[in-house]
């Protein structure tokens, strides 16, 4: 049987990965595709309830300690991720292991180490960034109510994802997210066929391992 894709939607705060993975994902229900949604952090087990409070800021954690618990986050998670892709599903993410590094990097501590304990998960076969000016960003609805969104810290992030797309240009399409939304989905939508369509036969690789 034809494995699933893994496919990716990452970008700073406010530019629109929500929405448009919904989209998408609706989209391809009403087709009758196999799909799957889902996104990190994964806020009801019980580390991404500790990464809820983080992000509320009803608790604190140091960077590193705040760092590897959105990457248990993921690991909790993994194992059905690559069940779903091995039964044929395809699994739409919002947000993965390249928020984890730009995030953290953001803040000042080393890439490499960053990247560390997400080694080994499964490697997307799509990255979607959805690229907005931190300006952009900052006049969307509901910015400013989490700890992270601020502009020069986003700033920060969109000049990381610019070096890990360097890093990962067989997989990453940096897309303009400025415009509208309906805009947006057809374009989106047929990167995520396209990717479905080319990585049937490849195998399921593991991420930042060679
Ligand atoms: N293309 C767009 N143009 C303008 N506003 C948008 C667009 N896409 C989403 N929004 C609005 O911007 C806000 C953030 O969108 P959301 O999809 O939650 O972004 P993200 O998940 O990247 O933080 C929401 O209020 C949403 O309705
Ligand atoms: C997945 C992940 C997210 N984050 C941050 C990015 C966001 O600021 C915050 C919450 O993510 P999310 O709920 O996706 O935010 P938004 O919809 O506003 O883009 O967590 C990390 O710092 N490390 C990570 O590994
Ligand atoms: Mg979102």
């Amino acid at each position: 049987m034809a494995r699933g894709a893994l496919i990716i939607f990452e970008g700073v705060d406010r530019s629109g990965k929500s929405t448009q993975i919904k989209r998408i994902f609706n989209q391809m229900l009403n087709k009758g595709e196999k799909v799957y949604l889902t996104r990190f952090p994964e806020r009801t087990s019980e580390i991404g309830q500790t990464i809820n409070g983080y992000l509320t800021s009803s608790n604190n954690l140091s960077d590193q300690a705040i760092h590897l618990l959105f990457s248990a986050n993921r690991w909790e998670h993994a194992q059905s991720i690559l069940n779903y892709l091995n039964n044929g599903t395809s699994v739409l993410v919002d947000r993965y292991a390249f928020s984890g590094v730009a995030f953290t990097a953001a803040k000042g501590l080393d890439l490499e180490w960053c990247k560390n304990p997400d080694r080994g998960l499964p490697k997307p076969d799509l990255v979607l960034q959805l690229d907005v000016d931190e300006e952009t960003a900052k006049s969307r609805g509901g910015f400013g109510e989490e700890r992270y969104e601020k502009v020069e810290f986003q700033r920060k992030v969109r000049s990381l994802y610019s070096r890990l797309k360097e890093e990962h240009s067989d997989i990453w399409k940096v897309i303009d997210a400025s415009g509208t939304a309906d805009e947006l989905t057809p374009q989106l939508q047929s990167f995520v066929d396209e990717t479905i369509k080319n990585c049937q036969n490849n195998d399921i690789e593991k991420l930042w391992i060679n």
